[in-house]
């Protein structure tokens, strides 16, 4: 008997970044949301704890312990005294490392198999604290949809959303470590007065009514600068989607995969044409939102 999970990938629609705080994270207003980019997480009974990854990116994913889909299932079996035999196949299309949250993902699709799998009649409370020890996008992997992150980015409120939205994600060659990004905007800040992250009112609005243009005019991510940097080419790769005609662009998280919100699909496979032929990423991949969350397949 196997259980498949199917989890999306996210893009952060604003990622407001506080002062670092003593515990070395920052408080966040961290606008996530969904995109249909999927992973799918299968779990086998096995011999002692197993993980395979396929998928043209597999080589770049760690098949120890430190994969969050084997951190998922280890923080599940000890608190319901099982052992962690259990074979863990990742299916990977989400980008690696690329600020679309993939090993987040697999770690909330991971933990959301095995509770299938071993019947262990956890309530959703508890898998959403499990999500959150495992780190701080983990708990939005599993509900999906939109929702404003607080504190690290863990602690969720849920965000009606009014629309599909339609996506280009230009995928770079290589990836950008989260910590080093974190570091990079302390880096920048340093000796400024850093403001409290706060939710915009008119991104949540354009969320609400489902209002792409709207959304296109509020969308900001202040891990930009500091992504940018790090990686001084995202910056051609940006002005290649907008001279396409993305209605906006912006580095996807802690990147250094970047987002372009385009009016429609045919406007997405224009976007991403152009976007192949700049020679400024290695790969263009489109996309709607929202998607919905960790789910039996
Ligand atoms: C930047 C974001 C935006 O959603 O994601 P990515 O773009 O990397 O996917 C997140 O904040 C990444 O979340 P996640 O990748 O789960 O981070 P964690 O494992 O919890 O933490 C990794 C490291 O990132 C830094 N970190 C993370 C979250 C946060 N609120 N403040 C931080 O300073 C810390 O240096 C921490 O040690
Ligand atoms: N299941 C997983 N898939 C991808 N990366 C993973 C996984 N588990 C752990 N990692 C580690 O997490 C790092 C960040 O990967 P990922 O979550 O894809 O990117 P990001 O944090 O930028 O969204 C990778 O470089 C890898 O070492």
């Amino acid at each position: 008997m196997s259980v498949t999970v199917r989890v999306p990938a996210k893009v952060n629609v604003q990622l407001a970044v506080g002062a670092a705080r003593p515990d070395g994270f920052h408080d966040l207003a961290n606008v996530f949301l969904a995109v249909g980019l999927y992973d799918e997480v299968t779990v086998t009974p096995a011999d002692g704890l197993r993980i395979t990854c396929s998928g043209p990116d597999a080589a770049q994913v760690p098949l120890d312990a430190t994969n969050l889909a084997a951190r998922a299932a280890i923080a599940l079996a000890e608190r319901h005294g099982i052992a962690p035999d259990v074979h863990i196949h990742i299916a990977k299309d989400i980008p690696v490392a690329g600020g679309m949250a993939g090993g987040s993902a697999d770690g909330a699709a991971a933990l959301l198999a095995c509770d299938a799998l071993w019947s262990t009649g956890a309530t959703r409370d508890e898998l959403l604290a499990i999500c959150a020890e495992l780190g701080s996008d983990v708990p939005f992997s599993l509900v999906g949809g939109a929702a404003l992150g607080t504190g690290r980015g863990e602690r969720l409120t849920p965000i009606d959303v009014g629309g599909t939205f339609h996506w280009v994600f230009a995928v770079a060659d290589g990836g950008l470590s989260t910590p080093a990004v974190y570091g990079e905007f302390d880096r920048l800040t340093a000796g400024t007065d850093v403001p409290a992250p706060e939710a915009s009112p008119a991104l949540l609005d354009a969320l609400r009514t489902g209002d792409t243009a709207a959304l296109a005019g509020a969308l900001s991510n202040d891990l930009q600068p500091a992504a940018l940097s790090l990686r001084p080419s995202l910056a051609d790769t940006l002005a290649a989607g907008t001279a396409a005609g993305a209605l906006a662009a912006l580095v996807s998280g802690s990147g250094p995969t970047t987002a372009f919100l385009v009016a429609d699909a045919e406007s997405a496979h224009k976007v991403a044409e152009a976007l192949l032929t700049s020679g400024t990423c290695r790969n263009a991949r489109t996309a709607v939102s929202p998607a919905p969350g960790a789910s039996l397949v």
